[in-house]
């Protein structure tokens, strides 16, 4: 590939992640070469190779192998020459995420401006995170301090706190509102130390109104860091100033954190994003897709893939937002809506990796229990509705919530050909539309298969 044609591709990338991320993002990606199938990018920071890297790395593999099929996987590299300055230094602004800070002022990380409170999906197991996030936002005299929000990889952690920065710029633009990540805070220590500056340093951290430190886990095991971290803290408390804080486990459970540190990360509001759950999932899906829908207006996509895709994806949510990126990107390369079968085509590793180990023999136990039929009856050759009807759904299930194929599922009911079982999915995927009897059978065999 080309660096011209990697400029063409960085125009279309502009439409898929719209002009502030690809301003933030996108732009400053320099292509440097392509050898063994490896496409190697400059950036001028790692913070930023990795960001790119997490959040759209599928999508620029997938736009780049329109052109050249051949590259396999995408590297990035800090550039050789970048200048000496912090380049993850931001002003808290959508429009100038990289300027330098003005002096004396502290530079936040940039804020991804898809991470408000309007996009974020609610649901029970983070009701609780989002409702004190909420009220933190409200800028209003300080309650619980630090809020302290802790959860499992992709939950949501960064996208409250970046919600909790828009929404106070909005509404307190006069408060000095400062995120970053822990590692960025330990960053701006180090080159403080580094150029003499730490009186410096001190005054602009203690004159934040709001602080925000994401994965605060990073600092585990580093002492100085961890020293000023800690004074920082207790000079913000002290003066009555919102801290926030997010980490991938409980403050008690963070190993190498001094004692001290982790009981006054205790004090404030404690509070835990649960793992999702399908209906969570669900939301968050159906949520996504209302954006894809005005990005890509002609493709349609079939009912059922939203619920397979909840069903079977059930890590965290940059995966299934992962999924929905790369299954878009795919159908509209190939100019084909999105039916069930492609999605099972284009996510097989995704699927695979996430894969609950819920048998066919289980699904067919426990679907005869339930309509209370034998198992023998289910997958024997009788065609009576009261086996039939329950053998459909047995069929839907394991189509749903395994990755046999359809040949597979068919040798599994008594050796049935796969045009059986297709026609088994299809006739339950219209009667769950359409009674609600077997919506809720569905529903409910679904969660008893895993639980
Ligand atoms: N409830 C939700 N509604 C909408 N989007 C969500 C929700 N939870 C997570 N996401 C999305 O999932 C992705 C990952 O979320 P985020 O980066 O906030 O996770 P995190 O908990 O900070 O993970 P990490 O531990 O990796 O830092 C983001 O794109 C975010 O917008």
């Amino acid at each position: 590939m080309t660096k011209e044609q990697w400029g063409q591709l960085k125009q279309k990338l502009r439409t898929s992640v719209g002009t502030h991320n690809y301003k933030n993002w996108i732009e400053p990606l320099e292509l440097s070469g392509v050898t063994d199938g490896v496409a190697t990018f400059s950036v001028p920071t790692s913070f930023l190779g990795n960001y790119v890297s997490q959040n759209f790395g599928d999508l620029i593999l997938y736009q780049m192998n329109t052109l050249a099929p051949d590259i396999r996987r995408i590297h990035f590299q800090v550039a050789a020459n970048t200048p000496a300055r912090p380049a993850t230094a931001f002003k808290l602004t959508p429009q100038t995420s990289f300027a330098q800070p003005a002096e004396g002022q502290i530079p936040t990380a940039p804020l991804d401006d898809r991470f408000t409170f309007d996009s974020f999906v609610v649901g029970k197991p983070n009701e609780l995170a989002h409702a004190a996030a909420k009220r933190v936002a409200e800028g209003g005299p300080v309650t619980f301090n630090p809020l302290f929000l802790y959860g499992g990889v992709g939950l949501g952690k960064t996208h409250l706190m970046h919600a909790i920065a828009w929404e106070l710029q909005t509404k307190r633009p006069e408060l000095n509102v400062v995120y970053l990540s822990a590692e960025q805070f330990m960053y701006r220590f180090v080159q403080a130390l580094r150029d003499r500056r730490m009186m410096d340093f001190k005054e602009m951290f203690r004159s934040v109104d709001v602080l925000m430190v994401d994965d605060v886990q990073f600092i585990a095991g580093k002492d100085s860091t961890q020293e000023e971290f800690f004074h920082t803290f207790n000079a913000l408390v002290d003066q009555n100033k919102q801290i926030v804080i997010s980490a991938d486990r409980a403050p008690g459970e963070i190993a190498n954190l001094e004692e001290r540190i982790k009981s006054r990360l205790q004090c404030g509001l404690v509070v835990d994003l649960h793992p999702t759950d399908y209906e969570l999932r669900l939301g968050i899906l159906q949520s996504k897709v209302d954006q894809y829908r005005l990005q890509y207006p002609d493709l349609q996509m079939d009912s059922g893939v939203l619920e397979f895709l909840a069903h079977r994806i059930s890590t965290n949510v940059r995966v299934l937002e992962g999924a929905l990126t790369r299954l878009y990107a795919f159908a509209s390369l190939v100019g084909h809506q999105i039916t069930l079968e492609l999605t099972q085509d284009c996510l097989a590793d995704v699927l695979r990796a996430s894969e609950r180990k819920i048998s066919i023999e289980e699904i067919q136990r426990k679907v005869s229990e339930h309509y209370n039929i034998r198992l023998s009856d289910m997958i024997g050759p009788k065609r009576v509705r009261s086996f039939a009807r329950p053998r459909q759904v047995a069929m839907y299930l394991c189509k749903q919530m395994t990755s046999r194929s359809l040949p597979e599922i068919g040798r599994r009911f008594g050796g049935r050909d796969h045009t059986t079982v297709m026609h088994g999915v299809r006739r339950i995927e219209e009667l769950r539309t359409q009674d609600g009897q077997i919506a809720e059978d569905l529903e409910l065999l679904r969660r008893t298969l895993e639980s």
